[in-house]
Parts: C-alpha cells; sequence; structure tokens
C-alpha cells in the first residue's frame, strides 16, 4: 500500500537518566521498597517519559473519536447507528459518562466526528473531520480506500498536536461508533491470525446467537481480505475511520513526547495496529483497565500490556482511561512529595 505518511518524523525516546534518577529516589521514600507496587513503576516511566523529576497527569487532553460502520448492514449491533450521532450531540452537551468523568478530573474534552450514517442533532462544540457517512461494509468491500485512511490517520494526528501545543501530560483516545467492535474484531484477526470465535464477543450486548453471526461476518470478512497482515491494508480493509484516527493520535503523541492512557478493546486494537506500525510506540502505552470484551484479553496479550484495572467495564469513549487517571495522579504525588528517610529520621536499614 502506498499511504504516504505525513509524520514518519522520529517517535521520542524515553529518557534513562531522568528513570534511573526515579529509581533511586523511590529507594530513598519512606515505605519498604516495592510496597506502592505499581504505582511506584507508573510514576518512573511518567518520569522517563515526560524528561522529569516531577512527573504528573494534571493536564489531560481526551479526545474522543467518533464514527459509523457499514458493517451494520450485517445487525451485528443490538443498537441502531443513529446512536453514533446521538451520542456526538450527548458527549457535548455534557451529559455522557465520558462527559461527567473528564469535567471530575478537570480534563479537556474534544469530540471528532469522522463521518455519521445520521447527522447529529447538534453540531457546536464538536471538531468536524467527516471523511464518510461511514466506512463501507467490511464483509463485502474494503472499509475505506487509501486517501480515507489516510484523511483519518491525519485527523488522528491534528488531535495529538492539539494535545501537545497545549502541554498536555497525558492523551486519552475515547471512540464511539455502533457496530466497531465487529471492526476492531475483524482488524486483530487479521494483525495476529486469530480466529472470529476468539475475538468476537457481545459488543454493546448481542446474545450467544446474535455473537454467532458476528463470527460469520468476520469470517467472510477476512475470506475476502485474505492473509494480509500489514498494518496499513489491514486498517484499510477492515479498520473504522475513528479506529485509524486513533492509532494515528497514538503514533502522533509519541513522535511529540505525549505519555497515552489506553482504553478499552476498540482502543486497544487501534494502538496495535499503530506498534505494528511503528513498534517504538510500544513505550508511549500505557493501559488503563481490562474491558469485558473477551478479546480484550488476548489483543492485551499481544501488546504485552498489564492494565492496571478490571472492573468489567465495556463502554468505550475513552471511560475506562479516565477512571484510571486518579491512580496516575497518586503515583505522581506520592513520588513527589512523600519525605525520604533522611528528611524524615526513619531508619532505612530494612531496605539494605
Ligand atoms: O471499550 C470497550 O471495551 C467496548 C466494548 C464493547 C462496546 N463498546 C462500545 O460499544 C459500541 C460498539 O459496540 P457494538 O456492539 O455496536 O459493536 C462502541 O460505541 C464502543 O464504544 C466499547
Ligand atoms: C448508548 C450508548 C453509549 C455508548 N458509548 C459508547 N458506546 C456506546 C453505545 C451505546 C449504545
Amino acid at each position: 500500500m502506498s499511504t504516504y505518511f505525513p509524520w514518519q518524523d522520529a517517535i521520542a525516546t524515553a529518557s534513562q537518566s531522568h528513570r534511573q534518577s526515579a529509581l533511586d529516589h523511590q529507594a530513598q521514600l519512606t515505605k519498604p521498597a516495592g510496597s506502592l507496587g505499581q504505582l511506584e513503576q507508573l510514576a518512573v516511566t511518567l518520569a522517563s517519559l515526560q524528561q522529569t523529576n516531577t512527573p504528573a497527569a494534571d493536564r489531560v487532553s481526551i479526545a474522543v473519536f467518533a464514527a459509523d460502520h457499514g458493517v451494520c448492514a450485517e445487525g451485528i449491533s443490538l443498537f441502531p447507528q443513529e446512536v453514533t450521532g446521538q451520542m456526538i450531540a450527548n458527549f457535548v452537551t455534557g451529559g455522557a459518562a465520558i462527559s461527567v468523568m473528564a469535567r471530575e478530573l478537570n480534563a479537556q474534552l474534544e469530540v471528532i466526528n469522522l463521518g455519521t450514517a445520521t447527522p447529529p442533532p447538534l453540531t457546536d462544540g464538536v471538531i468536524d473531520e467527516q471523511i464518510a457517512p461511514g466506512t463501507a461494509n467490511l464483509a463485502e468491500q474494503a472499509a475505506m480506500c487509501d486517501a480515507q485512511l489516510q484523511q483519518a490517520l491525519l485527523a488522528g494526528d491534528k488531535a495529538a498536536r492539539r494535545a501537545a501545543d497545549k502541554g498536555s501530560q497525558l492523551f486519552i483516545a475515547g471512540e464511539m461508533g455502533i457496530g466497531n467492535t465487529t471492526s476492531a474484531s475483524a482488524l486483530a484477526c487479521a494483525l495476529l491470525g486469530a480466529a472470529p470465535a476468539a475475538l468476537a464477543g457481545p459488543g454493546t450486548g448481542l446474545d450467544s446467537n446474535g455473537v454467532q453471526r458476528k463470527v460469520t461476518v468476520i469470517e467472510r470478512a477476512l475470506a475476502r481480505h485474505g492473509d494480509d497482515p500489514a498494518p496499513l491494508t489491514c486498517l484499510a480493509s477492515l479498520g473504522g475511520f475513528e479506529i485509524a484516527a486513533i492509532a494515528g493520535a497514538f503514533i502522533g503523541c509519541a513522535v511529540r513526547g505525549v505519555p497515552v492512557l489506553v482504553d478499552g478493546f476498540i482502543v486497544s486494537v487501534a494502538a496495535l495496529a499503530a506498534v505494528r506500525l511503528r513498534p517504538e510506540l510500544t513505550d508511549w502505552l500505557l493501559y488503563a483497565h481490562r474491558s469485558q470484551e473477551p478479546g480484550h484479553r488476548l489483543v492485551l496479550d499481544a501488546l504485552n500490556a498489564e492494565p492496571l484495572l478490571d472492573l468489567g467495564m465495556r463502554l468505550g469513549e475513552g471511560s475506562g482511561a479516565a477512571v484510571a487517571v486518579p491512580l496516575l495522579r497518586s503515583a505522581c504525588a506520592l513520588h513527589n512529595h512523600m519525605a525520604t528517610f533522611a528528611d524524615a529520621g526513619v531508619s532505612n536499614s530494612g531496605n539494605d
């Protein structure tokens, strides 16, 4: 495939010296070594990515990418397609889960429309990156052409640039798209060489007959696609506009040195495609939660990812990542504000 990448710039590298300083600092804090578990690693990782001795997750950018999917014609979702447009309006008017969470976190929230089958009832405050009124039906033809893929990747890159320009310390991508678990499952199958039955799940709530129908649809899509695992080919053939945009956004964040907190199943599949495209991206991805969508486990394993939370969530929108932000903030506050053994006059002999 000849898709042109406008951002073939080098991905930023984590600072080994800040990593070492952060590890040394952790060893001085008034606690048995390792007793803050993953919070210690989080603080160290953020220090090395942010190239600082005082890591932070105060300035958070959340970008929700929304788009429709032609594969909905196959009856693979419990919900009608017009919900995508309706939820876009709900995101900007403040009633969606991610809107509430963004307010709680004092995070920047932007909503990006990459193309819906039914226009959103309200477009004020929505970033317009519409490519087409949804992808084509991926069971029958490529979901998008090369030019559309490029537009989607670029829309994601622009969101990453806006986050970097605002000085964001953490980027979260959310997604909204009725039918997108079918697209994400098909894409993961192609990237991993996995069987549809291993990846397909209920999405918004299909029963077992519905999941079986979804498996058959993905099998048709993969038979048409063939076994080409090249990430750009897979994205165009089986992806969604929002999934490709998220892949572009993650690469754009890593190029600009903004750490990413990865949300659920669909976002993780976008991350997998992006990592296959640019393996150096791996360092920049932190994983928030394991979604209830059964395929997420396989995708996380392929990414070698150990997510922080497992709360049985399966909403999307970036909600699983948003609930993990307070953990990152706690990790940073502890790293930055705990007393050292020397400062507090506490004996450190147990840590020798
Ligand atoms: O993030 C997840 O893990 C997740 C798991 C299942 C469903 N979703 C959300 O549900 C929608 C897609 O579900 P479906 O059944 O229409 O394919 C889409 O808008 C996603 O945000 C999200
Ligand atoms: C109501 C609704 C909200 C969502 N948010 C993300 N995916 C969604 C799917 C539905 C159906």
